[in-house]
């Protein structure tokens, strides 16, 4: 960052905490523990990992996995064989770990994240921050909605996503990949340098739009008070500005936050879009993984990426069409790209693969091969299909259709050519 463009007022410094320690998680906090490191003019150098805590077995004794963390500096059960910055603090208690925190991450298993959020409630800074980078969808009776909004709502926070081509062992080795950062950051945070935000906002408000009149959507100039849900509609929200004494947080911010040698950083403003595309991939990857478990080689699999891809991004329409962009899905890493990896070699296609191969279900070979990590594909293939089956929906969305009934087993692989045949 040019120093010439950080506020003069910023006396204060930015806590960063990671929420979660997973395979990502860790990742992640590794990442941004090495930034907050090299910008001691933004950000407080150690930053905190709240750790889900578990009695582990290591050097012949049950230890608590935190202790590990913190005299070892590896997380031994999430992602071995990788040093964590020294400056990372594993911290057991949620509370303590986000106490006084500006900035922060979330970065767990989406089936965990309601529980979390309802214990962090009153417990963080008004004026946080937050950014997802949990792949999923949330599904109430009300409809669905992406973590992004939901823990910004619940929180009464903004938060943006971090979503991309992302295997995280790679990224934990330091090989180069990209990702997208969504931040559409609110005008009272923005007014100090309005300039330093150049990205538009993306997307075009959809005609058939049920959810927001035209006039509330982004063509309409918002008050200094006011910031935009991920889906375009002046958010309910009030939100505390950030206070003058820190540095702004906005995408110059965030990218110095998030962006290394080895992980490139693309900022936009389309939350809705790169939360979605993380979450609905997981969905195509583990058809993936059943056609390549069925022998049916490389075509088969990018048949596959093709209807899913049209699949996600009609999603993306029909249901947060307001502000999504075409684009995040077809130029994005959040988008194809996370998509073609994930079909490639993440986890939900290596265990859907494996099922196929030896007759068994998903679920058991998560149990058996991944040691505590969670797929993300086989909940949101359900959540989707309930969404989908309320609104009598479900022969719109072929082989998301499909997906879920092979999970289920009213479907098997032998059945996907045909349901998909009409894509
Ligand atoms: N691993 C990847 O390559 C990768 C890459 C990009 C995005 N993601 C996304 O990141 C998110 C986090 O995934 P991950 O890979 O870090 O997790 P993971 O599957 O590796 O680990 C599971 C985590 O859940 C925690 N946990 C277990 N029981 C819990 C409980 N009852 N309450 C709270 N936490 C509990 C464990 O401590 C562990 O930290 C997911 O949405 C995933 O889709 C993962
Ligand atoms: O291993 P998966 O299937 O959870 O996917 C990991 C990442 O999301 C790939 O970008």
């Amino acid at each position: 960052m040019a120093p010439g463009l950080l506020s003069a007022n910023a006396t204060r410094k930015h806590k960063v905490t990671v929420i979660g320690s997973g395979n990502w998680g860790s990742t992640i906090s590794k990442i941004v523990s090495e930034n907050t490191k090299e910008h001691p003019e933004l950000f407080e150098e150690e930053v905190q990992m709240w750790v889900y805590e578990e009695e582990v077995e290591y050097e012949g004794k049950t230890q608590k996995l935190t202790s590990i963390i913190n005299t070892h500096h590896e997380n031994i059960k999430y992602l071995p064989n990788i040093k964590l910055p020294t400056n990372l603090i594993a911290n057991p208690s949620l509370e303590d770990a986000v106490s006084n925190s500006s900035i922060l991450i979330f970065n767990l298993p989406h089936q965990f994240i309601h529980r979390i959020c309802g214990q962090l409630k009153g417990k963080i800074l008004p004026f946080a921050r937050g950014i997802s980078c949990i792949k999923g969808v949330n599904v109430t009776d009300e409809g669905v909605s992406l973590f992004s909004e939901w823990i910004g709502e619940g929180l009464g926070i903004y938060c943006g996503a971090l979503s991309g081509a992302n295997i995280a062992s790679e990224i934990a080795a330091e090989k180069w990949s990209e990702t997208t950062i969504a931040y559409d950051p609110p005008p009272m945070d923005n007014s100090r340098n309005p300039s330093r935000n150049a990205t538009p906002r993306s997307g075009t408000p959809s005609r058939n739009s049920p959810r927001a009149s035209a006039d509330e959507l982004s063509i309409t100039p918002l008050a200094e008070n006011q910031h935009r849900d991920v889906r375009g509609r002046i958010s309910k929200t009030k939100l505390t500005p950030v206070p003058q004494e820190y540095p702004p947080l906005d995408h110059d911010t965030f990218k110095t936050l998030f962006h290394r040698p080895y992980f490139h950083v693309r900022m936009v403003s389309d939350v809705a879009g790169v939360s979605l595309g993380g979450a609905l991939k997981n969905i195509v990857a583990l058809a993936a993984g059943f056609v390549d478990g069925r022998g049916w080689g490389d075509n088969a699999k990018a048949a596959i990426m093709r209807v899913g891809l049209l699949e996600m991004v009609k999603f993306g329409h029909e249901f947060f069409g307001e502000t999504i962009s075409t684009g995040t899905f077809t130029e994005e890493s959040a988008g194809v790209a996370d998509l073609i990896t994930s079909c490639m070699g993440g986890r939900n296609f290596r265990c859907a693969k494996k099922a196929v191969e030896k007759g068994i279900s998903v679920q058991e070979v998560e149990q058996t091969e991944l040691n505590g990590q969670k797929l993300q594909g086989t909940s949101t293939a359900a959540e989707v299909n309930s969404f989908l089956k309320q609104r009598g929906l479900e022969q719109d969305y072929p082989l998301f259709t499909a997906v879920h009934n092979i999970l289920e087993g009213r479907n098997t692989v032998d059945d996907i050519p045909d349901l998909v045949a009409r894509t």
